[in-house]
């Protein structure tokens, strides 16, 4: 579906992303995980087009949506196709909608449909993010997580194929994020999610397949627990709040010198799993 192809990329002389190569497949769902600065906002821009080899002329490498690099689809093909929603909600509100319907509806106004399919989409992006109650409220005066919601809800009335979430939880108090969370984990299933985020546990909760990007690189990619237990995740990122919780009750203490992560859990889904299937 997307794939990218050994991306270089600076700004001005410092390396931001150095040879990342990535395939994405119809409906995945994958968490791209990193520390602060490792250059994850920067991939997620390519990944949506929002950055391209046309702007950026010094950039290595190619962004391929179905064969075709971004720059050859038009703004309403690509709105159509990817969605970008990043850490500060209010930033991606239009600023010319009056209520949280009209916010909505504003990309598929955007993008000429008929009245009708408007409002099928407003109405199920609507319900999908739990907002009916908030249809008729100014967007500005929502608060962050409702916010957060609303910015996914006019994401998705385009129907993106493609939906990119730049740590979308990072302003978020505790009830809002099981409150998104909820609505991310009952995206249709054809819908791809990339979640960039440096939280395990937000990764665990959301997708099937881990990155783990440093300095610009990817470092491991595969199962959670290959990448999340990967000496350089376990440094920068620290311990899923599962497998926190088991070590400081002494789980793994260092027996002879070595210290071991088999069998440790990451989430509660692997307390309640049989040993072996997470050893
Ligand atoms: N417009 C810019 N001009 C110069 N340097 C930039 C610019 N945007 C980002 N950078 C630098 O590029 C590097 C990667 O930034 P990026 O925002 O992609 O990282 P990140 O992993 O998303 O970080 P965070 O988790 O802190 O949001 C950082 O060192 C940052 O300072």
């Amino acid at each position: 579906m997307i794939e990218i192809s050994e991306l270089h990329f600076t700004y001005g002389a410092t390396p931001v992303l150095d040879g990342v190569s990535l395939r994405l497949r119809e409906g995945e769902r994958v968490a791209i995980l990193g520390g602060n600065g490792s250059g994850k906002s920067t991939l997620a821009e390519w990944l949506a087009g929002w950055k391209t080899g046309r702007d950026h002329a010094a950039a290595k490498g190619t962004v391929h949506w179905h064969g075709r690099p971004w720059q050859d689809y038009s703004v309403s093909e690509r709105a159509s196709t990817v969605q970008l929603v990043g850490q500060r909600p209010a930033q991606h509100l239009s600023g010319r909608a009056f209520t949280v319907a009209e916010e909505i509806a504003f990309g598929p106004e955007n993008l000429g449909l008929p009245v009708e399919d408007i409002v099928w989409r407003r109405d199920k992006a609507l319900h999908t993010c739990r907002l009916n109650h908030l249809a008729e409220r100014d967007p500005f005066t929502l608060s962050g997580g409702e916010q957060q919601r609303l910015v996914i809800a006019a994401a998705l009335a385009l129907q993106p194929r493609l939906l990119i979430l730049d740590e979308p939880f990072s302003n978020l108090d505790p009830e809002s994020r099981v409150q998104t969370a909820s609505v991310l984990r009952e995206l249709p299933d054809d819908v791809a999610v990339v979640l960039f985020d440096t939280n395990p546990d937000t990764a665990l909760d959301l997708a099937d397949r881990f990155l783990l990007l440093h300095d610009g690189k990817i470092v491991a990619e595969g199962s959670a627990r290959s990448v999340l237990l990967h000496p350089q995740a376990i440094e920068t990122l620290g311990f899923s709040s599962v497998a926190r919780c088991f070590i400081e009750n002494g789980f793994g203490a260092p027996v002879g010198g070595q210290w071991s992560t088999a069998g440790l859990p990451l989430s509660l889904a692997d307390v309640r799993s049989p040993r072996a299937e997470i050893c």
